[in-house]
């Protein structure tokens, strides 16, 4: 059984010697070498670099999206690097929590609705009290409260972030995994949802945020850098990322 404390902090995610091979009938390309990475339970980490350094494929991996070719892969101590497709999909729904670009929220239902769904569909049965609660919760985490009864279509660009956000965290995820996130919003909405995220952080959530935009990236207090599939960055001095070797 493998260790989740170091140094006293808890591991949420330890990758050893990751790579990832895509091979075609003329092409060997290996998007990711040998990614070493660990993040510590309230790390705020953002990954950047270049187009076609493998940022995507790292965000697929880390959220069981897709194997590595190699290397040793945990979450939260469960060594997840051999899953057969049923058991990625459930340690993924019970483990991460994933914002996107496009904020995929169901535009039949209710806002609360959307944000209840990950409960809905877990394995473990909740009251309709006990999801009520929970939802609640994540609403106001995200400063939508007041929105509850609307439909996704009755809102903002950055106020259906805001709930795809809530609906990422109601299930109390190890994680959120977050690409582009501002990506499809203006910059004052844009900037309103990196409020949120920060201020998640603050309050305890592990964010790892795949993004372009320096600015955005500068947020995190951890900002690996990408190139040709390896991480470039020397961490800042007491940050909690181990360098690549
Ligand atoms: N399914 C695939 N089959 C073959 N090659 C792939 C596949 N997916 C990604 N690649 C290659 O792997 C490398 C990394 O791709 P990836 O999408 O991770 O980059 P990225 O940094 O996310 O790029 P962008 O910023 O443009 O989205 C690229 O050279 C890409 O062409």
């Amino acid at each position: 059984m493998t260790s989740t404390l170091e140094n006293n902090k808890e591991i949420k995610i330890q990758m050893r010697g990751i790579a990832k091979v895509f091979e075609t009938d003329e092409l060997e390309t290996h998007a990711l070498k040998n990614i070493d990475l660990t993040i510590y339970a309230g790390d705020y980490v953002s990954i950047s670099g270049p187009s076609g350094c493998g940022k995507s494929t790292l965000l697929s991996i880390l959220g069981l999206l897709d194997m590595p070719s190699g290397g040793e892969y945990t979450i939260e101590g469960v060594n997840v690097t051999e899953l057969s497709l049923d058991q990625a999909a459930e340690i993924r729904n019970a483990k991460i929590g994933f914002i996107f670009q496009s904020f995929n929220l169901i535009d039949e239902l209710s806002v609360f609705d959307n944000v209840a769904l990950p409960l809905r569909y877990s394995s473990e049965k909740m009251s309709e009290q006990a999801i009520t609660e929970r939802v609640n919760e994540c609403l106001q985490a995200v400063d939508m409260t007041h929105r509850t009864g609307h439909k996704p279509n009755q809102l903002s660009g950055g106020q259906q972030q805001r709930i795809a956000i809530a609906r990422a965290l109601v299930a109390k995820p190890a994680i959120l995994l977050v690409d582009e996130p501002t990506g499809n919003l203006d910059s004052k909405s844009g900037d309103q949802v990196m409020d949120t995220l920060e201020q998640l952080n603050k309050n305890g959530t592990t964010i790892c945020m795949v993004t372009h935009d320096p600015r955005y990236a500068n947020m995190a207090d951890i900002q690996l850098k990408l190139l040709d599939g390896s991480i470039l960055t020397t961490p800042v001095p007491g940050a909690s990322i181990k360098e690549a070797v």
